[in-house]
């Protein structure tokens, strides 16, 4: 055992020797777009999360390729040195320093002496890092150490590796290693954008320390938790079975939204409720940042084929992973040894393998190998997410999803405008590019292990680019039948008549069981996982409810899911006759039934009432905003939860209602750290 990391062990009931390591990845790619200062604050807050520091290692990939970065990077290294231990000695909640000071300019009155002083000199020290890296980006530092980046091109320059800190005696209480990559470019070599660049990051820290875990992190999303290492780990340790839990996803949250996020930047709808509730299917889908996934599942490797030494021979190794002696005997040590997490943490120190690390990062190491093809961050789409969760997911791994209080992440999402528009185009296409993909999740349920229901839930976000036709159908609607004098809603004929009917009966249950069924949560959560002993406590109390009314709309919202991802592309094909011209969108007609239902009788205030009323109006008007589909989402979110349960009425809403509503443990795995 190295260092005593006493405060994680008192805090987890289980020595630090025991904790698998984990390396952490940041990307980094404009330092014009993402400014340097908040890369760093980024890592600032990786770097002081509450885990043995000797078990964690930062990488940094900055396809920038910028010394302005570099240098401030270098520079939050040494403020890392007091901030680390004075986030830990006073357990401050907010480790990325510009939000933690933002807004005060003097310390807690209350506090005591000693902290107010250490208070002022953290603000003060913050203060000059900040000053450096605003002249730094003004005029380029000069420095020996700085000669690399001098007459490079940001597209044409060869694999710049720094080792930035590096904890030497492998102390817990110390700093983690600090690794700074900024990998090969050519301009003849495609780079892959950031697929490329998480897979050199996986191979360099394959070599240097080879964790068992991997965490990932886009740079502009800091660590809001310090715990979030010990969290996801309860998750990975904790499955009874590693096939449940090939990675963790944290969802991703933003700070300083605009108010009632008019443009839908939030993405409340996707990452609350539709992760929660496809959280009882397969499991979440890899969302690019905020994600621990398992080495070996990145080395694609499956769940049911348990690899043996003698399949392993080198030359199948460096065929398929690359020509390298080193990385391909870590490679081989996580793909056989998987289940061993604890040996693999290499203790050389990163600088020691730094030749080898370059020689992986270079443009032509993956040339010939299945890297991007068959393992590693898969190439193919701008959704490089998506694409690779679903491989995964192809190949019967499942994933949990977590939601710790406070958030684990929290990013900065484009306020509004053509950023915003840029972004969401960029995620319609890539999610499409999917689709058509070799990989796509019919294939994948097809040929593969992809639960039915989960290539649904897959297709549903999938077709999110194509069902823009019918938001702009529907948003003209209105304004055409005004001016035309004539129904939006069908004319007596049968199917769609009952189906209005079945609409309103499922958004009146729904409105009248959210108003009668209250849940009530704990204010005081857990801030750190339970101990071994300790039975977990249940996020939540019920008050009242009745049950026999809850499983009516659970299961109403269990019939009205089924079709809804099939809806669209059975109505593009065949638009039913009542409305001529204008495919007929049940999900969408939903939505404007939930804006009616708005005047139902019910216990809310008639203020209450106008204002959801007014939002709905106000939602219309804009195509990208999600409230509309709030409700919608609600109700696919429990069905999704229900259906994926057994058949039991009880269990079943139990844990519709756990998925809904807990905040730390899947309702899958409740052992905890041994
Ligand atoms: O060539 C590139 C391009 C991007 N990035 C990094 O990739 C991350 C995401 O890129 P960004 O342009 O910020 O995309 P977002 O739309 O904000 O990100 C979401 O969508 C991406 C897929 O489009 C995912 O990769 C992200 O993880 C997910 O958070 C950032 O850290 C970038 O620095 C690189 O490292 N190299
Ligand atoms: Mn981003």
């Amino acid at each position: 055992m190295r260092g005593g990391g006493g405060g994680c062990e008192r805090k987890c009931g289980v020595g630090t020797s025991k904790f698998p390591a984990v390396d952490i990845f940041v990307t980094t790619a404009d330092p014009v777009l993402e400014p340097p200062l908040i890369t760093i604050n980024t890592v600032l807050s990786l770097l002081a999360v509450d885990y043995p520091a000797n078990k964690l290692a930062c990488y940094v990939s900055d396809d920038g390729a910028s010394i302005v970065t570099y240098y401030s990077l270098v520079e939050a290294s040494k403020f890392a040195k007091h901030w680390v231990p004075f986030c830990k000695k006073y357990n401050i909640a907010l480790r990325a320093p510009f939000r933690y000071f933002s807004g005060n300019s003097s310390p807690p009155q209350d506090s005591s002496q000693e902290f107010q002083q250490d208070w002022t000199r953290m603000k003060d020290e913050y203060k000059q890092l900040c000053k450096k890296i605003e002249d730094a980006s003004n005029q380029e530092p000069e420095t020996c150490d700085f000669d690399v980046f001098s007459n490079i091109q940001q597209k044409n320059h060869p694999t710049i590796i720094k080792v930035i800190l590096e904890n030497k005696e492998g102390v817990a209480d110390g700093l983690p290693h600090l690794v700074y990559i900024s990998r090969e470019k050519r301009p003849k070599h495609p780079h892959q954008f950031k697929a490329g660049a998480m897979n050199v990051l996986t191979r360099v820290s394959g070599v240097m320390t080879n964790a068992p875990f991997m965490l990932n992190v886009d740079c502009d999303m800091y660590a809001n938790n310090p715990q979030v290492v010990l969290h996801a780990m309860c998750y990975f340790l904790g499955a009874k079975d590693e096939i449940d839990c090939g990675f963790v996803q944290f969802p991703q949250f933003f700070y300083d939204g605009l108010k009632e996020d008019p443009y839908g930047n939030q993405l409340k709808v996707l990452h609350e409720y539709f992760g929660r509730g496809i959280s009882g299917i397969q499991g979440p889908f890899y969302q690019g940042s905020g994600c621990f996934h398992r080495r070996k599942v990145i080395y694609g490797s499956s769940p049911y084929e348990k690899i043996t030494a003698g399949e392993l021979k080198d030359e199948y190794i460096q065929k398929t992973y690359g020509m390298s002696e080193k990385l391909s005997t870590s490679i081989a040590k996580t793909l056989l040894e998987g289940s061993n997490i604890i040996e693999q943490f290499n203790s050389d120190s990163p600088s020691s393998s730094i030749e080898i690390a370059h020689q992986v990062g270079s443009c032509g190491f993956e040339f010939g190998t299945a890297w991007g093809q068959k393992l590693g961050w898969l190439y193919g789409s701008v959704a490089e997410d998506i694409l690779t969760g679903l491989f995964i997911q192809s190949r019967g791994w499942k994933s949990a999803y977590c939601l710790p209080d406070p958030p684990a992440f929290l990013g900065c999402a484009p306020a509004a405008g053509p950023a915003s528009m840029i972004q969401q185009k960029r995620w319609a296409t890539g999610l499409f590019e999917v689709l058509l993909n070799s990989k796509s999740p019919i294939i994948g349920t097809l040929f593969g292990k992809l639960q039915l229901r989960q290539c649904m839930a897959y297709l549903q976000i999938q077709l999110w680019g194509l069902r823009s036709i019918f938001e702009v159908c529907y948003a003209i609607l209105p304004a055409y039948c005004l001016i035309t004098n004539s129904h939006f809603l069908p004319q007596m004929v049968s199917l769609q008549i009952s189906w209005c009917c079945y609409s309103m009966i499922v958004i009146f249950v729904e409105k009248s069981c959210i108003n009668s069924s209250s849940f009530k949560f704990q204010s005081n959560s857990p801030s750190s996982p339970p101990t071994q002993n300790q039975a977990p406590k249940p996020r939540y109390m019920r008050r009242s409810s009745s049950i026999a009314v809850e499983h009516l709309q659970c299961s109403l919202h269990a019939f009205a899911e089924v079709r809804s991802p099939i809806t669209p592309l059975f109505l593009m094909i065949l638009p039913p006759p009542g409305l001529p011209g204008l495919p007929y969108h049940v999900d969408h007609l939903l939505s404007y039934f939930t804006t009616a239902t708005e005047f139902v009788p019910s216990k809310r205030s008639i203020k209450d009432r106008k204002k959801t009323v007014d939002e709905h109006i106000h939602c219309l008007g804009h195509l990208f905003n999600n409230k509309v589909s709030r409700h919608l989402t609600i109700i696919k979110s429990s069905t999704t939860s229900v259906l994926s349960h057994e058949p039991k009425i009880g269990i079943q809403l139990q844990h519709c209602y756990e998925l809904q509503h807990s905040t730390f443990y899947s309702s899958k795995s409740r052992d905890y750290p041994r």
